[in-house]
């Protein structure tokens, strides 16, 4: 048809990413099997969660999106070393938050995928052993950390993301074992959060598991508040639970009206005071730019384009998007970019919702400024300053980049048949908990 933009063949987009993927996945398996971060600069292995004990972290991230590559052959390896390796009997303190959004989801979406029951019984077994930090709180927030062993609870000093960042993992959880407690749990302290909510409807960011009062005044939509929200959402979308999206929308209309602000004449959301709205500070953490992919998702599409399109100009102007950005100077406030997947999530999310290809050429720039900055000799490195020429790489390769970024970009560009693109939910953490077509 003369006039329509002709459509960008992407499948050899779709193809570039899989190589990649597939040949940093070689060098894990042989250099680093069963470690939870592979060291791509020099091959070595690294612990995330306990020094001296991994548990496979960037293994069992990887499971889905190999799955969804079709690369059925290292999905069995990967299935294999869990049966054989994966035990959480670890007698050691391990954040909850990020123990949910990386073993719970991760294994629920190899389960998902794969339906081998030995992954649904673990993902189980390591929910099962984060619930003390939950049912020993006085408020029903959970603590931060909990002894996977023990039971032992530690560390009330927390945040609304560590406190309500579980009604996916442990929903869904809830959907296929038919135990509530698990999605209970998950949002009464969702609720308790909430309850708090100031006059202007804001939330602070970090509270206290068993005082239940507010630590600090400020409120953001980047790290330690983002997830909140985008889990109020999910637990609407995956669940239909009406209470939790009457939430969202209520603290969304607040940050709309009272955290949001226009900055020649692009859309930005500084960090307010909660209690009076007054502008605290204009830097913008990488991961506030998930939110653009929320806003969209959530009924909100004007914004959460206006929102992305603020973040190409920082993707523009630097290359790859800077861990922090003063927007009101463009000035880098922090110069490293840990192979951030957030400005990708956002253009996966705003791309299904309006079609529109902007967003898919938007997240192949960020694939070949990530390929052209952070391959190194056994995969890709995490960058520590994206303004050097050429920027210098750290020798580390984080989990959530086996789960994230190489999976948003093969969806957008590969088409396959693999995917629900109508009906699917992918976590914070891009874990498919729903939409495989096995
Ligand atoms: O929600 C999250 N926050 C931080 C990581 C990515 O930046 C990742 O673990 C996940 O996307
Ligand atoms: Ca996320």
């Amino acid at each position: 048809a003369s006039g329509a933009p002709a459509r960008r063949d992407w499948k050899p987009v779709a193809e570039a990413v899989r190589r990649e993927f597939l040949w940093a996945w070689q060098h894990y398996v042989e250099r680093a099997m069963g470690a939870d971060h592979i060291k791509p600069i020099s091959g070595g292995r690294e612990d995330f969660f306990v020094e001296g004990h991994s548990i496979g972290l960037s293994l069992v991230e990887a499971i889905d999106t190999l799955w969804l590559m079709e690369a059925d052959s290292e999905v069995e390896r990967a299935v294999q070393w869990v049966k054989e390796n994966l035990s959480f009997d670890v007698d050691a303190s391990f954040q909850v938050f990020e123990t949910n959004i990386r073993m719970v989801g991760g294994l629920a979406a190899a389960y998902h995928c794969t339906g081998e029951q030995r992954l649904l019984e673990l993902a189980v077994d390591v929910a099962d052993r984060l619930l003390p930090a939950f049912t020993e709180s006085p408020t029903g927030l959970p603590y931060r950390y909990v002894n996977l062993a023990t039971g032992a609870v530690s560390r009330p000093e927390t945040n609304i993301v560590e406190v309500g960042t579980y009604v996916a993992e442990f929903g869904i959880l809830s959907e296929w074992t038919g135990d509530r407690r698990y999605f209970d749990l998950a949002k009464q302290a969702m609720r308790v959060v909430y309850d708090k909510r100031t006059e202007l409807g804001l939330l602070p960011h970090d509270i206290h598991a068993e005082t239940g009062e507010w630590r600090n005044r400020q409120a953001t939509v980047g790290p330690p508040g983002d997830s909140y929200y985008e889990y109020l959402w999910d637990g609407y979308a995956l669940f239909g639970d009406e209470e939790l999206r009457q939430w969202y929308d209520a603290l969304t209309d607040a940050i709309l009206a009272h955290q949001a602000e226009r900055h020649q004449n692009m859309l930005w959301f500084p960090q307010v005071d909660a209690f009076t709205g007054e502008v605290l500070s204009r830097e913008q953490s990488v991961l506030a730019s998930f939110y653009a992919g929320l806003l969209g998702e959530s009924g909100r599409v004007a914004e959460g384009r206006a929102y992305h399109d603020a973040f190409n100009t920082v993707q523009d102007e630097f290359g790859v998007i800077p861990t922090s950005v003063d927007y009101s100077t463009m000035s880098a406030s922090d110069r490293s970019n840990a192979l951030r997947p957030e400005f990708a999530d956002s253009a996966l999310m705003l791309w299904l919702e309006t079609g529109d290809e902007i967003f898919r050429e938007r997240a192949n720039v960020h694939f070949d400024h990530m390929v052209k900055t952070s391959k190194t000799k056994y995969g890709f490195a995490a960058l520590a300053d994206v303004t050097g020429k050429p920027p210098s790489q750290e020798d580390t390769c984080p989990g959530y980049w086996w789960s994230e970024q190489m999976k948003y970009y093969w969806l957008l560009f590969s088409d396959t048949p693999r995917f629900d693109y109508r009906n699917n939910y992918l976590s914070t953490e891009a874990n498919l908990l729903r939409g495989a077509r096995r």
